[in-house]
């Protein structure tokens, strides 16, 4: 049901001059959910993002957002831009409560979120500092705090981990959980896998411009074959004739000099086979280890990056 959804996007495309960067792209974000964005460099990510916030228009399409079209929802969008860049010269509290007054919030109110959001950022004792004195990672926490300060229904990330060390990373993802629990919608953008299989419910998967996923983590990885590593002294043939193995393939030797195989599942099969039968012809397995798809598997084999 429409009312549901925080955000929809049916056959949107983008061209600049000849150039088509999203190609007839159609997704969905459920209300309150942590939906993730992900696609290589150059995928379109921004440009969609861009299109959603009313920044762009799309070529083609139609994009709803919280109910209603274009930029009459933004008072109700939290974004944090990819390019990060704050008024150097004001003071972090001052330039959070500029920024919710452009969004419709009255001074007082925003002085007060403000002040309380810095505190819990950690960032009590730098309330009056101004932003050239403070570190990268302290002037994008007043980034975002400057971004969810209205209270936002819907919050737009475009690659907010980058640049943030692994604490402050963290940091993040706890407040991206955070305003789910609120009943926020969250969308972010990014490349690095591991960020969107700890907090996301659902993910849509871009590469050059088009989808090539949308849907739940278990099925996105369901895409990506398993794999199963060995040790042991065995051939290629032998390995091969195992149930449900695609591939296989020597990667080295272990500490104690004995081969290690890398071996493909096909799609759907597990390593229960392979091993029984490794195990009832005598084999020599002397480890192994099944390893399940991870998202980053997923993104590989969806999108064809051979870097995530
Ligand atoms: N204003 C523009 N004019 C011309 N081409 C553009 C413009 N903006 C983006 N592009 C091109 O569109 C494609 C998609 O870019 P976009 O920034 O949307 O991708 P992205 O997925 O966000 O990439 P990244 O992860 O590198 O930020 C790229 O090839 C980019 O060069």
């Amino acid at each position: 049901m429409a009312s549901e959804l925080a955000l929809s996007l049916d056959g949107v495309s983008k061209t600049y001059g000849d150039f088509q960067a999203v190609r007839d792209l159609s997704f969905e974000v459920k209300k309150g959910t942590i939906c993730g964005f992900l696609g290589p460099n150059g995928a379109g990510k921004t440009s969609t993002v861009r299109m959603i916030l009313g920044l762009s228009q799309p070529s083609a399409g139609k994009i709803t957002v919280l109910g209603g079209q274009g930029s009459r929802a933004l008072d109700r969008i939290g974004f944090l831009p990819e390019e990060r860049g704050l008024y150097r010269k004001m003071k972090a509290i001052d330039v959070i409560v500029f920024l919710a007054g452009l969004k419709g919030v009255k001074a007082s109110v925003a002085r007060r979120r403000a002040k309380e959001m810095l505190e819990a950022q950690g960032l009590g004792a730098f309330i009056n500092s101004p932003i050239q004195s403070l570190s990268k990672g302290m002037s994008q926490k007043v980034q975002l705090i400057s971004c969810l300060v209205h209270e936002p229904e819907l919050v737009i990330l475009d690659e907010p981990f980058s640049g943030l060390d692994p604490v402050n990373q963290q940091g993040l993802e706890s407040i991206i959980r955070d305003l789910s629990k609120c009943g926020a919608t969250v969308l972010f953008s990014t490349h690095v896998m591991q960020h969107a299989e700890r907090l996301c419910q659902n993910v849509v998967m871009l590469t050059k411009g088009r989808k090539v996923f949308e849907g739940s983590l278990k099925q996105a990885r369901a895409a990506a074959p398993r794999y199963l590593e060995l040790e042991g002294q065995l051939s290629q043939a032998d390995i091969l004739a195992l149930p449900g193995i695609k591939s296989a393939t020597e990667t080295g030797l272990s500490e104690d000099g004995v081969p290690l195989w890398h071996c493909e599942l096909e799609a759907g099969q597990s390593a229960h086979e392979a091993l029984k039968a490794a195990f009832l012809r005598n084999l020599d397995v002397r480890r192994f280890e099944a390893r399940e798809p991870s998202l980053h598997d997923a993104f590989i084999v969806l999108t064809g990056a051979e870097h995530a």
